[in-house]
């Protein structure tokens, strides 16, 4: 295996917030072990046309605290081809990267994994998608401060909710994972949680619905985007025509949940886990997404890591039955 001298760091996908204390954590600890660490823009995109520049200490400086991503993201069709990933690994041979870095979702992990089989370049992850859509951690990076973003949208949706006996119906985000709409439909007090992962029975809403104390002034259903039954205009249709007397009002909370100040919990984990890509890409690992399992650090391989069953914890529906009397 052929020493690594410089590491390349990018950021793909969908960003989330703690991608910057990620980038800061690959490029400071790769200066740490006396690496060069470059820079590479939009991702795939960027890899693809040369967008690529050398990073020190200082490029790093005063963005842990920032949302976004300093290197800014793409999704790149060009890169789904042979041909645009051997321009891409060109690319990185003329810049003299020997070693990656990738900080994104399922998607990124997708086309690293292949990448990575094409190409002799090791290439480890890092878990960056407020959807918490990867097995191999406990939570990604930007997950909890999204979800802290749709609670505190939440809590004021309930105050207008109140004050006008309404029932609102809100979409989170979450491409095909309930997770969002799972954590904070209990946090928020919702009386119901629609998600992909369980059979979105409409039946069982109207009956949480009806059977629900009949004096409560407001009322929330959580809505994960992409379910079965439809988006929250789709529910909130069916709804209204079931129910003419209840004043019902859709929210869609979108982009806002992938923006804003990481939390605590995020710059943590990009920390910790943004060391940890250093130091297991110096320790000979590929092809693998780097994560924290019951605060342990887990390297997880890439075919593992994308695989779609996340599992739902089932208790954390019934909590919401429970606790909406
Ligand atoms: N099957 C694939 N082959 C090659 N590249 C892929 C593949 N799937 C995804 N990618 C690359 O990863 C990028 C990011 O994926 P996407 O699903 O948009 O975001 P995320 O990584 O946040 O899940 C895509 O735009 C594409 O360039
Ligand atoms: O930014 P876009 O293209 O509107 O994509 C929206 C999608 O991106 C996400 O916000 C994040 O998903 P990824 O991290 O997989 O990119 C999803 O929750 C949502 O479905
Ligand atoms: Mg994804």
């Amino acid at each position: 295996m052929a020493e690594i001298k410089k590491i390349g760091v990018f950021t793909s996908g969908g960003d989330a917030p703690g991608m910057n204390a990620a980038i800061r954590a690959v490029v400071r600890s790769a200066l740490y072990y006396n690496l060069q660490v470059a820079g590479i823009r939009r991702g795939y995109e960027g890899m693809i046309s040369g967008d690529i520049f050398n990073m020190d200490r200082k490029s790093v400086a005063n963005i842990i605290q920032r949302g976004g991503t300093i290197l800014k993201t793409a999704r790149s069709d060009q890169f789904r081809t042979p041909e645009g990933r051997k321009i891409a690994y060109e690319q990185l041979k003329a810049n003299g990267i020997d070693a990656l870095v990738a900080i994104g979702g399922d998607g990124t992990f997708t086309g690293a994994r292949i990448f990575g089989h094409e190409y002799d370049i090791p290439v480890l992850g890092l878990p960056g998608t407020i959807d918490n859509d990867l097995l191999g951690t406990d939570f990604t990076i930007g997950y909890d401060t999204a979800i802290n973003t749709v609670v505190d949208a939440v809590d004021k949706i309930r105050d207008t909710a109140e004050s006008h006996d309404r029932l609102f119906i809100v979409e989170v985000m979450g491409r095909d994972c309930g997770l969002i709409a799972l954590r904070t439909g209990i946090a928020a007090g919702a009386e119901a949680i629609l998600i992909p992962e369980s059979k979105t029975d409409l039946n069982a809403l109207y009956e949480r619905l009806e059977k629900g104390r009949k004096d409560k002034s407001s009322k929330i259903v959580m809505v994960a985007e992409s379910g079965e039954a439809g988006d929250a205009f789709e529910i909130g249709r069916q709804i209204k025509e079931r129910y003419p007397q209840y004043d019902t009002r859709i929210s869609i909370l979108g982009h806002i949940q992938r923006g804003g100040r990481p939390s605590c919990m995020d710059r943590v984990l990009a920390s910790r886990i943004g060391v940890a890509a250093v130091e297991g890409l110096l320790a000979g690992r590929r092809n693998e997404m780097v994560g924290i399992i019951s605060n342990e650090l887990a390297y997880t391989p890439f075919e593992h890591a994308i695989k779609h069953n996340i599992e739902i914890n089932d208790n954390f529906l019934k909590i919401v039955e429970i606790l909406s009397l």
